[in-house]
């Protein structure tokens, strides 16, 4: 392997299973992820996808039943070793949810809120902060004459931007998101796909979704998971027009699923 490619590796799982109590939900994934790519998981329901994503951040410890095995690299960092801070993991490696979430705050204060408790207590540079990742978040000129109003005032789509941008102001490496347009309309999910497009930018994204356009659409990779297992994984071009393998072939023309 060459050293370019070492470099452009920021995810690397090797060999990873996931169980609750004896339960198999992802079974021994190995799998690259380049930086600054949008990946997608793509299966049917059940087969995974959140799972493997959630183990990404270390969010399945939330879990009392899930254990992971194998090895997970994210940024040369194993992030399955004892010594590893789960808030600075997270600050890396951001995550956003299928229902946005916002605080019951103002809009202001959910961009605000995790980097003043992180010590930025100057005004200035929390106002800064607040700006540029409402900005990054494409939400900027919608909201700014209302940023003292509630988060909840906003709509569904605006939420989930909402918590995009309070994901970006933690200055993350690598963004999560699960299913994050499968609640909204489509001129909301059109905004997001064209948001996870530019972010790419700056960001790694991986991407869990049920929407085979969207996938093909917005990410450089597909991964295809069937009951825990990769399937197979590749530029999502040729996923979507020449897969190696029948099961994957098969879902994507929509013969299950
Ligand atoms: N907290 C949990 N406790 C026990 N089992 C779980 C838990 N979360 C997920 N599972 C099981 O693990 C398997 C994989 O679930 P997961 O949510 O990762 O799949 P998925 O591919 O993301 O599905 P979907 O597309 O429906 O969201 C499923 O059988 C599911 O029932």
């Amino acid at each position: 392997m060459s050293v370019l490619t070492m470099q452009d590796t920021i995810i690397q799982t090797n060999n990873v299973s996931v169980y609750y109590g004896d339960k198999q939900a992802v079974k021994n994934i190995s799998m690259d992820i380049e930086r600054n790519s949008v990946t997608a998981f793509i299966g049917p329901s059940g087969c995974g996808k959140s799972t493997l994503l959630r183990s990404l951040n270390r969010m399945n410890d939330l879990v009392p039943s899930c254990r992971v095995t194998g090895s997970i690299v994210v940024d040369g960092i194993d992030i399955n070793s004892q010594q590893v801070n789960i808030e600075s993991l997270r600050q890396i490696v951001g995550m956003v949810f299928q229902r946005a979430n916002p605080f019951f705050k103002s809009i202001y204060e959910n961009i605000a809120f995790a980097p003043r408790f992180h010590g930025m207590t100057d005004r200035r540079e929390l106002d800064e902060l607040v700006e540029t990742s409402l900005r990054k978040a494409a939400l900027w000129d919608e909201v700014k004459d209302r940023l003292r109003d509630s988060a909840l005032s906003l709509s569904g789509g605006q939420q989930q931007r909402l918590c995009i941008a309070r994901a970006i102001a933690m200055q993350p490496t690598i963004l999560l998101l699960d299913e994050p347009a499968s609640a909204l309309d489509p001129i909301s999910t059109m905004k997001i796909e064209e948001l996870v497009t530019q972010l790419k930018e700056e960001y790694t994204i991986v991407i869990v979704t049920h929407n085979l356009h969207q996938a093909a659409r917005i990410s450089d990779k597909t991964a295809f998971f069937l009951l825990g297992e990769l399937i197979e994984m590749d530029e999502t071009a040729k996923i979507f027009t020449s897969p190696e393998n029948d099961k994957t072939e098969a879902y994507i023309s929509g013969r299950f699923g």
